[in-house]
């Protein structure tokens, strides 16, 4: 599955140098019409971050091992990289970007790619990294903005596996196995099936995303795309930061009645135990790789167009060495995503979803040779289809603790779809 030959790790040749700030003024735009879906790829948030285009080289794995496989191919690919970096600052050098698979059981391959170009934006410098295999220099690309993307049509959504009635039958049972004592919280999620007209560019999907999605990080990675909230952990030299989500309400469009609705939030019990569950799983995890470590006592409201999340934002100082992709390996899957205690959250989550969740609410992000990166989990996202690219399937789940109400879960997983609903369909 590799690309690597069998004799040893493939010799990259990358190369980074700086470029006006105004060039990559709207990453997004640079990607080329041309370039294949699954070779788009996107990490920006704010209009700051990383887009890339080409493969020089792609890895895929599965299993329980696959982040260790990932993270033993990245470390071999970058000590036998020529590197020639003029900025030498998080995110320039080779860059693999990365979508692990949610499940060891999945049929679905976790993937980094590798792209042959490279724009990123951060604090006011850019830059271009260029990486090729076996050519000695990397052709250096034009920066032009790509025409407009065109639109799929005409979009047709289609249920999942399991229809909003039958899902919420299933909210139900998991809300009798907590009130049992079986376990505390379980998250359970649904898809849905979209289909265009025409193919669906991940472009078209990014750009909307960013577009009406500002507070989030708008990514695509070898056919998963997306706009999450939830970053699981960042590493810039050293520190590591984590915003932990749990605990939703629905926005009504009526400013006065949203900031009564967020106070409400902030209040709310069965929101505020399903938070706990959440943040106590992210930082045990991180904690085993940190001297010291900031964890908020209570949480704040973070305001999204479509939802308001309870989130807490937590710090540690990481002290045994770790790259990004191996804490993002020890925070996964967080009761964010999986539920608490995580084997029995786990087992539930086979028995009631029906569906391999795939790359959905896996980490999703980027790393540099240095092992700094960025790690979110991949919600309010899609999967592009390989064989059918007019096709994508979008997951949207929820936490259910013992007070939840399985009418109300379906409502908050139809608020969660949104933004990749709106951004399929051309309205924005
Ligand atoms: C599982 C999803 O979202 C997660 C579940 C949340 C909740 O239940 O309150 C909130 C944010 C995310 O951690 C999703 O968007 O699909």
């Amino acid at each position: 599955m590799s690309t690597l030959p069998a004799a040893g790790p493939a010799r990259l040749i990358a190369r980074t140098v700086e470029i006006p700030e105004a060039v990559a003024a709207d990453l997004l735009t640079l990607i080329p019409a041309a370039t294949p879906a699954s070779q788009v790829c996107s990490w920006v948030r704010h209009g700051e971050g990383l887009v890339g285009w080409g493969s020089a080289l792609d890895f895929a794995t599965r299993g329980s091992d696959r982040f260790a496989q990932a993270a033993d191919w990245w470390r071999e690919v970058c000590s036998a990289a020529v590197v020639r970096d003029d900025l030498a600052r998080p995110g320039t050098g080779p860059i693999a970007f990365g979508s692990m698979a949610y499940a060891a059981a999945s049929q679905d391959d976790s993937r980094l790619v590798v792209p042959s170009v490279v724009v990123g934006r951060r604090s006011g410098r850019a830059w271009l990294t260029t990486a090729t295999v076996g050519e000695a220099v990397p052709a250096t690309p034009e920066l032009i903005p790509a025409s407009d993307p065109s639109s799929p049509g005409e979009i047709a959504f289609a249920d999942g596996p399991k229809t909003a009635a039958e899902w919420e039958i299933a909210v139900a049972e998991a809300v009798t196995r907590i009130t049992r004592g079986d376990l505390d919280k379980v998250v359970l999620a649904r898809a849905l099936v979209a289909q265009g007209e025409q193919p669906i560019e991940p472009q078209w999907l990014l750009r909307r995303l960013a577009a009406a999605y500002a507070n989030t990080w708008v990514f695509a990675v070898a056919g998963l795309v997306g706009a999450t909230p939830e970053m699981l952990v960042r590493l810039d030299r050293g520190l590591a930061t984590s915003r932990v989500l749990a605990g939703t309400i629905r926005r009504t469009g009526d400013d006065d009645h949203d900031l009564a609705l967020a106070a409400s939030l902030a209040r709310s019990s069965k929101d505020l135990e399903e938070h706990e569950y959440a943040v106590r799983s992210v930082a045990d995890s991180l904690a085993r790789h940190c001297g010291s470590m900031n964890v908020p006592e209570t949480p704040f409201v973070l305001h999204l167009p479509n939802v308001m999340h309870l989130a807490t934002d937590v710090a540690g100082a990481v002290d045994d060495g770790s790259t990004s992709l191996e804490l993002a390996a020890s925070l996964h899957p967080s009761a964010a995503v999986c539920g608490t205690p995580t084997p029995a959250a786990d087992a539930l989550i086979t028995e009631l979803e029906g569906m391999d969740r795939g790359r959905y609410a896996g980490p999703v992000g980027w790393m540099d040779a240095a092992g700094d990166g960025e790690w979110g989990i991949g919600l309010r996202s899609g999967r592009l289809d390989e064989a059918d690219p007019r096709t994508i399937t979008l997951y949207a789940g929820c936490g259910i603790v013992a007070g939840s109400d399985p009418d109300d879960e379906v409502a908050e997983s139809d608020a969660k779809f949104l933004p990749m609903r709106d951004a399929l369909t051309a309205r924005i």
